[in-house]
């Protein structure tokens, strides 16, 4: 399993299709993927391609319709309901596009919400070390509608690292952040990983943001087709354009010229 040989996640066979006879996608064909422990992994590939779905089965928020998917030794893809909420509350953290904040609590609230949930303990020492890594110790009593988009991102990170997940699942975590906000979080994401032990997968289309990662996964209809080990921005954008040129991803890829 996933314990002992460096992977916090795999998947082998993932197939994931939508929908029945003619009008069937077949989201994911057959991707086998290891993810390692203590890593930042990016996902990039076309839009269509597969990247959300494969984040969505690996993170028990979609149920794949063949394949394998273990997350810390659990064997998610056939968990039930009430596994996998557990999982996705215990082990899990999630980072979405837009920050997902309660708007009526403030920072610090927010950050221990999921702790409040799972009626955990706060570990005060981690608690802190997350919100200095943050830079928001002088922002704990502010609501999210008096911080700005970037903090409010960080909130949603620390919330996201504060119960010590196996696994940070961040979806386009940049999306909505000037490219100021975005290096803050990107870099608040890899010191994370560097500094807090953690691990982290990240959809994104954006080659800078794929350049914090250390290592870059592409995907192309719904296919496993290339992965870059300590990217740049220059060398994910030669990636892409290969695999463009290679026929490998048919359609334009959105984002690469950011
Ligand atoms: N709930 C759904 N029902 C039907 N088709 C879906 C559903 N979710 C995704 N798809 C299809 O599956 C394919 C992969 O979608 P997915 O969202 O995983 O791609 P993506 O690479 O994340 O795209 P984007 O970069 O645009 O977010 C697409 O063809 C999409 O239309």
């Amino acid at each position: 399993m996933t314990n002992d040989d460096g992977l916090i996640a795999t998947a082998r066979g993932l197939v994931k299709t939508y929908g029945t006879g003619e009008t069937a996608v077949r989201a994911l064909d057959g991707v086998d993927v290891d993810f390692r422990r203590g890593e930042l992994t990016a996902i990039m590939g076309p839009s269509g391609s597969g990247k959300s779905t494969l984040m969505h089965c690996m993170a028990g928020l979609d149920r794949p319709s063949a394949g394998d998917v273990v997350v810390d030794g659990e064997r998610v893809s056939s968990m039930n309901e009430r596994g996998l909420t557990k999982l996705r509350r215990t082990r899990l953290g999630f980072v979405f596009q837009a920050f997902n904040l309660v708007p009526t609590l403030t920072a610090l609230e927010n950050i221990t919400l999921p702790l409040d949930i799972a009626r955990r303990r706060v570990d005060h020492a981690h608690l802190d070390a997350v919100i200095e890594a943050v830079g928001l110790a002088d922002r704990l009593g502010h609501k999210p509608s008096q911080l700005s988009g970037g903090q409010q991102q960080r909130v949603a990170c620390a919330r996201a690292l504060v119960a010590r997940p196996a696994v940070v699942f961040a979806d386009e975590p940049t999306g909505n952040l000037d490219s100021t906000s975005s290096a803050e979080v990107l870099g608040f994401l890899r010191r994370s990983v560097d500094g807090l032990g953690q691990s982290v997968v990240m959809v994104t289309h954006d080659p800078t943001a794929a350049s914090y990662a250390h290592r870059v996964l592409f995907l192309a209809d719904g296919r496993l087709v290339g992965e870059t080990v300590d990217p740049t921005p220059q060398s994910v954008l030669d990636a892409l354009g290969a695999l463009r040129a290679t026929g490998a991803a048919s359609v334009a890829v959105s984002g690469a010229s950011a």
